[in-house]
């Protein structure tokens, strides 16, 4: 069933010459783990806090299952919605333990002290912090006190979980552990998860799709091995994974399945939907580093990466990246070999029709 969805949503806060959200169109499956993905400033948070409720659309409108909570002359406040929202700042009370902080939200609402406590219980133990109920929230690492926090939101049993870079703060070390944490947390409870983060690790790593943002607009909204290895446009080309995006024009099919493009001054088998694309997304799996490969590069750089070397080097006045398992000399001449690398069409660039047609 769908859990959140979104229809033309826009923002715009006053005084702003452009709007923070420009006609979202998404929908959500209940118990799917979604990450919006973007640079600073592209509405990661304007839509999060939408979603809560901390903030009122524009335009468009929000619907929570068979239920609209935003639209228009319609509002629904936040502690009505049934969401359950983690900061980076974790916001626990000082002064009082672990259970406290987790019980009282419960508490808040009024609920029997039996039943806080069965919760309370519950929580901590999905979360892993059984044995630090007593403690105060000074006496915990920073992952500890991420975690009472996801457990004080997961107590009031919301539908849908927001996280909003939580853990931003973290160190990288204790980030691989607590993102472990986050799925398997997710995978015990089945929780509809939307986690906003600018860092594609995190993204790819934890979210079953990942809405890519740019400029107040959802870019692609795919599983992350599509966005890898099916971008749609330059930015998300660009800004998922690692690699090069140059641009192409179609020379023809050269089977019943496949495109033949011209780049880097040279013919390429590409895999692609469209018949005239405009771009290549060549991934370093794409290219193959031997002497028998037809295109010639100069090596500009080479950085070991444990088990392997990142090669960058100069085809036809573009940086490609490659992996080698030696390491390569800055300056030498290597001879490459691009297989099938990704062609999309590049929204509002014209495509030159195709200058040789072969038949399929
Ligand atoms: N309360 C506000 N008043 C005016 N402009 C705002 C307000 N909140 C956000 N904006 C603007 O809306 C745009 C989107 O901001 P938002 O915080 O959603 O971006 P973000 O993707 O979460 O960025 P970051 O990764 O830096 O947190 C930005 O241009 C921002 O300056």
């Amino acid at each position: 069933m769908a859990e959140l969805i979104y229809s033309g949503l826009a923002k715009q806060f006053d005084g702003s010459a452009r709007p923070a959200l420009d006609g979202i169109d998404a929908c959500i499956e209940s118990g799917e783990f979604v990450a919006l993905l973007g640079p600073s400033g592209c509405g990661k948070t304007t839509l999060l806090r939408l979603t809560a409720g901390f903030e009122e659309p524009t335009r468009g409108e929000i619907r929570m299952g068979d239920r609209q909570v935003a639209g228009p002359g319609h509002f629904v406040p936040p502690e009505d919605r049934g969401v359950g929202i983690v900061f980076q700042s974790y916001a626990l009370w000082p002064h009082m333990t672990v259970a406290g902080n987790v019980s009282y939200p419960l508490k808040v609402r009024g609920l029997a002290r039996a039943e806080r406590t069965r919760r309370v219980e519950e929580a901590l133990a999905l979360t892993g912090l059984s044995e630090f109920a007593d403690r105060a929230p000074a006496q915990l690492s920073g992952g500890q006190r991420q975690r009472v926090a996801l457990a004080r939101c997961l107590v009031a049993e919301p539908r849908a979980v927001l996280l909003d870079e939580p853990l931003a703060n973290l160190d990288l070390a204790l980030r691989a552990s607590m993102q472990e944490n986050f799925t398997a947390f997710h995978r015990r409870t089945g929780a509809t998860m939307l986690y906003v983060t600018h860092d594609q690790g995190e993204a790819l790593a934890l979210a079953s799709r990942v809405a890519v943002m740019e400029g107040g607009r959802i870019r692609q909204f795919a599983a992350p091995e599509v966005l890898y290895s099916e971008p749609v446009d330059c930015f998300v080309a660009g800004f998922v994974g690692d690699g090069a995006v140059v641009s192409a024009r179609a020379a023809g099919p050269f089977d019943r399945s496949g495109l033949e493009v011209e780049a880097l001054g040279m013919r390429v088998k590409v895999r692609s939907r469209e018949a005239l694309p405009t771009h290549l997304c060549i991934r370093p799996e794409d290219v193959s580093l031997t002497d028998e490969g037809g295109l010639r590069a100069r090596v500009r750089g080479c950085t070991y990466q444990g088990g392997r070397f990142r090669v960058v080097v100069d085809a036809a006045g573009e940086d490609l990246v490659a992996f080698s398992r030696k390491r390569l000399v800055v300056g030498a001449q290597v001879g490459l070999r691009i297989n099938r690398p990704w062609a999309f069409r590049e929204p509002g660039v014209s495509a030159f029709p195709a200058r040789v047609m072969v038949d399929a």
